[in-house]
């Protein structure tokens, strides 16, 4: 059996920006998702999902990565089982973490020798594969761990405070509110390009202010990156609900986390306002995560093979 796992993630500055090529902040978080793997008569995924074969309905992801391993190096069959800490389809990139930790446990067993970019890119292509358009963000920080400059890719200083994501429970469609934005920005380029270009400028702003240690300027500043994104379109009242309560508790600031329109929001904390945030989500109709920035991507944590 060997047990692989990767962690999910939360924009701090970007998300939608990105698309267009804008800076973003990026960060793996320490909610994981851990994929058991080991040789068996055929293929069975087992997760919260269900118990499945190859099943594109059920478990999409897992089953590309079954398929396309399975095409470059022949195998009899495993049985995969996965247990995980991230909320689906909330906007952690969970998706991204279940692909990641799947190559890398097929990666262990089969003995393929790919390196961390081998990972990260291939699970980019599950991505895109499964779900059409998708940016490469999501599979390489889980991959990489640590705090990541988007498009640059480089490490960044973690922010040394709590992070409390604020699940809404809401569902939403990263491609619906993708494209909510296009739209916009077809009609009004002249005012939804600054827009997008400014949350651009507010990441590369927070990168220096990470750099400073000054989390103060950083809450204030991912505040702002918030109005930007309810500017675009991407907000409704439950993250408002979430974020502002968070801020009213005491947060440094926070902000949407991902494509908005439900899902998840984040917020900055230092260690004496964890238990007000928290309670001020829940009373909100949220439910509280703590977690901070892990460095520690997708990695082995078992295996006696
Ligand atoms: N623990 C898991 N086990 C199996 N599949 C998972 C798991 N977590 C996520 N997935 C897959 O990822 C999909 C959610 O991905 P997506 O819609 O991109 O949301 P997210 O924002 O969480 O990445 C699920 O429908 C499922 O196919
Ligand atoms: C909105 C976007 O910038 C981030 C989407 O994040 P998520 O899928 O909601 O975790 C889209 C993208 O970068 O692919
Ligand atoms: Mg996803």
């Amino acid at each position: 059996m060997i047990t692989c796992s990767a962690p999910a993630k939360v924009y701090l500055f970007g998300e939608h920006a990105v698309v267009y090529n804008e800076s973003a902040i990026c960060c793996a978080v320490n909610i994981r998702t851990r994929v058991n793997i080991e040789y068996s008569e055929n293929i069975v995924i087992n997760s919260s999902l269900g118990t499945t074969g190859i099943d594109y309905e059920i478990h999409p992801y897992v089953s590309a990565v079954v398929e396309k391993i399975r095409k470059k190096s022949p195998y009899r069959g495993v049985s995969i089982s996965i247990e995980s800490d991230i909320p689906v389809g909330s906007g952690l990139g969970s998706s991204a973490a279940v692909v990641v930790a799947t190559i890398c446990a097929f990666n262990n067993l089969l003995k393929l020798g790919m390196d961390k970019e081998s990972i990260a890119s291939f699970g980019h292509s599950i991505e895109k594969e499964i779900q059409g358009a998708a940016s490469a963000t999501d599979t390489y920080v889980s991959t990489m761990g640590g705090t990541v400059a988007i498009p640059a890719r480089q490490h960044l200083k973690n922010p040394l405070c709590n992070l409390i994501i604020g699940n809404t429970n809401v569902f939403s469609s990263t491609g619906q509110l993708v494209a909510k934005v296009a739209s916009l920005k077809s009609i009004y380029p002249e005012v939804i390009t600054p827009i997008l270009s400014t949350i651009g400028k507010a990441s590369l702003r927070g990168e220096s202010l990470l750099e400073n240690e000054d989390y103060r300027s950083l809450g204030e500043l991912m505040n702002v990156n918030q109005g930007l994104l309810e500017a675009i379109g991407v907000g409704c009242d439950e993250l408002s609900r979430l974020i502002h309560s968070s801020r009213t508790a005491g947060a440094l600031g926070a902000k949407i986390t991902g494509a908005g329109g439900g899902g998840c929001m984040v917020a900055l904390a230092e260690n004496e306002n964890i238990d007000a945030i928290s309670r001020e989500i829940k009373n909100a109709g949220g439910i509280p995560i703590v977690t901070g920035v892990t460095d520690s991507g997708v990695r082995v944590d078992f295996d006696n093979e």
